[in-house]
């Protein structure tokens, strides 16, 4: 055991409220109801400072959520840590003798940033943690990245459904080497996680409009609090190359309509990068056509999502069966083949690099959608009309910004825009599948609008006026 090593045996009792301060916690209630289904361990700090990662089941929405909460156990405080990183005080022990631990969100711990690196890159396999949870994690690193060292870290600022830490690296003789950014699921689902096989797939067939692979970690895990549980299995954090100078294109649009500068060329090459990307996945990635079966499971899927949305904002009640008709009639139109896709499709999920253009990220799919679901083959339509939403969201803040003024012909040149260079890389006019594309509007606007009166409800007009819309358009 080193100088100073830190045995934790608990967690502090601050962490169902911790949790519940955190923004990527789904349930309302204002404290989270805990219990454990494992817990995996990464090797200690040279100063004894030991890492735990705590899978915790929340019962207290109305679907139970299971949260991945990494924690550093120091055995004094960090000096120079933000207050809201500290989760509590524990008793435990230190070189054997009982003492006070102070317990930190570990991904703002540098000592962690630096561990979970070499598990990665080194293919590490976790130890097995003091209450012998049964789960267990391993690193693995990508074939073709290098073997980076860890010198510095931060998480990224404006956090949101996961944690990302962003880490510079040197070289085996000290030269900086490419810097990384490793995204720690905050939610954990048993299955692949898409954002890793879709982009590690993408980038491994030469395509540039995502940032090459570097590593992920996996692991297992109980499914319930009790010990005769099944046993689950999944993605726990992906790393991949970070492009540094980068602006995400929900700023850069923001930025063009408060200048009052038209966004279509911007769009147009946008649509055109979104068409090469399915274009690239329908090559290397399994399609299938979109047989009656196929077609009544997505039906199937929105009028869950209709009846959901309805029972979190009563006020869309009144379009409900305007909306299910739209369904029908999607559901009996003409589809294309089915095939792996975005799938959460936002101006968020793309980046401007220098010199390059834009880059796709983030192919996680829709937080709020079951993972099984979110793996299959979709219809390209559905990330079409994630972006067209987007041009919607930019005007929408920027008109409750100034009140009294409307951008709504910049959403629609960019919108119109987006199509066109879509269908010019993709060889099919869009407008073909109008039908469809309106249902996938309104599908997303209903997620949009659950997404918003459970994280930011000054916006929850936005998508809601643009269901109003689409359902009086259709
Ligand atoms: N490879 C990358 N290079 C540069 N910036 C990135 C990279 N990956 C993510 N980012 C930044 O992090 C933000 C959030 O990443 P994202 O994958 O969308 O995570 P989340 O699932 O938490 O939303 C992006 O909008 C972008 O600004
Ligand atoms: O956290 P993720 O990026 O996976 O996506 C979630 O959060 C998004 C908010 O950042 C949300 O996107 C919605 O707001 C955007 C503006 O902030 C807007 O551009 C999108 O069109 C709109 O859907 C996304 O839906 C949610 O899954």
């Amino acid at each position: 055991m080193s100088a100073g090593a830190v045995r934790p045996d608990r967690r502090p009792n601050t962490l169902p409220g911790w949790v519940a301060r955190q923004r990527w916690y789904q349930s309302t209630a204002q404290t989270a109801e805990l219990a454990l289904v494992g817990e995996w361990l990464l090797p200690p700090a040279p100063d004894g400072t030991a890492f735990v990662t705590h899978l915790l089941r929340d019962g207290s929405g109305e679907a139970s959520t299971l949260y991945q909460v990494p924690l550093a156990y120091r055995s004094a405080p960090r000096v120079d840590a933000a207050e809201s990183t500290l989760v509590g005080t524990v008793d435990g022990d230190v070189d054997g003798s009982a003492s006070t631990l102070w317990v930190y969100d570990a991904p703002h711990d540098p000592a962690y940033c630096a561990a979970l690196l070499a598990f990665m890159l080194d293919g590490g396999v976790s130890s097995e943690s003091a209450h012998s949870s049964g789960a267990a994690a391993a690193g693995h690193r990508h074939p073709t990245a290098s073997h980076s060292i860890f010198a510095g870290a931060h998480v990224l600022r404006g956090e949101q459904s996961n944690t990302s830490i962003i880490f510079e690296t040197v070289d085996a003789s000290g030269e900086p080497s490419v810097p990384v950014i490793c995204k720690v699921f905050r939610t954990l689902h048993h299955g692949e996680n898409p954002d890793i096989v879709v982009q590690s797939a993408l980038a491994e067939a030469g395509c540039t409009l995502v940032p090459p692979s570097v590593g992920y970690v996996s692991g297992v895990w109980r499914a319930e609090a009790s010990a005769d549980s099944p046993v689950d299995s999944g993605h726990l954090a992906f790393a991949q190359r970070f492009l540094p100078g980068v602006r995400d294109a929900w700023r850069v649009a923001l930025d063009a309509v408060e200048h009052g500068e038209d966004f279509s060329d911007r769009a147009r090459s946008l649509g055109a990068a979104t068409a090469e990307v399915h274009a690239v996945l329908a090559d290397i990635l399994p399609t299938v056509s979109a047989a009656a079966d196929e077609r009544a499971q997505v039906a199937a899927s929105m009028r869950r999502r209709l009846v959901a949305a309805v029972a979190e904002v009563p006020e869309l009640g009144v379009y409900a069966s305007a909306v299910d008709a739209i369904i029908a009639g999607a559901e009996s139109a003409e589809w294309p083949r089915l095939q792996r896709i975005h799938g959460d499709y936002h101006l968020g999920q793309v980046v401007a690099v220098p010199d390059r253009g834009w880059v796709l990220l983030d192919f996680e799919g829709e937080p709020l959608r079951p993972l099984a679901e979110r793996s299959q083959p979709d219809l390209t339509l559905r990330d079409v009309a994630g972006m067209l939403r987007s041009f919607d969201y930019v005007s929408g803040s920027y008109e409750q910004a100034h009140p009294g003024e409307s951008a709504h012909d910049w959403a629609s040149a960019a919108r119109a825009a987006f199509l066109e260079g879509y269908s010019d890389r993709a060889g099919v006019d869009i407008e073909n599948f109008r039908v469809l594309l309106d249902a996938f509007e309104i599908d997303k606007a209903l997620y949009e609008s659950i997404y918003e009166a459970r994280n930011r409800p000054a916006w929850l007009p936005i998508p809601v006026t643009a269901i109003s819309r689409l359902v009086a358009l259709s």
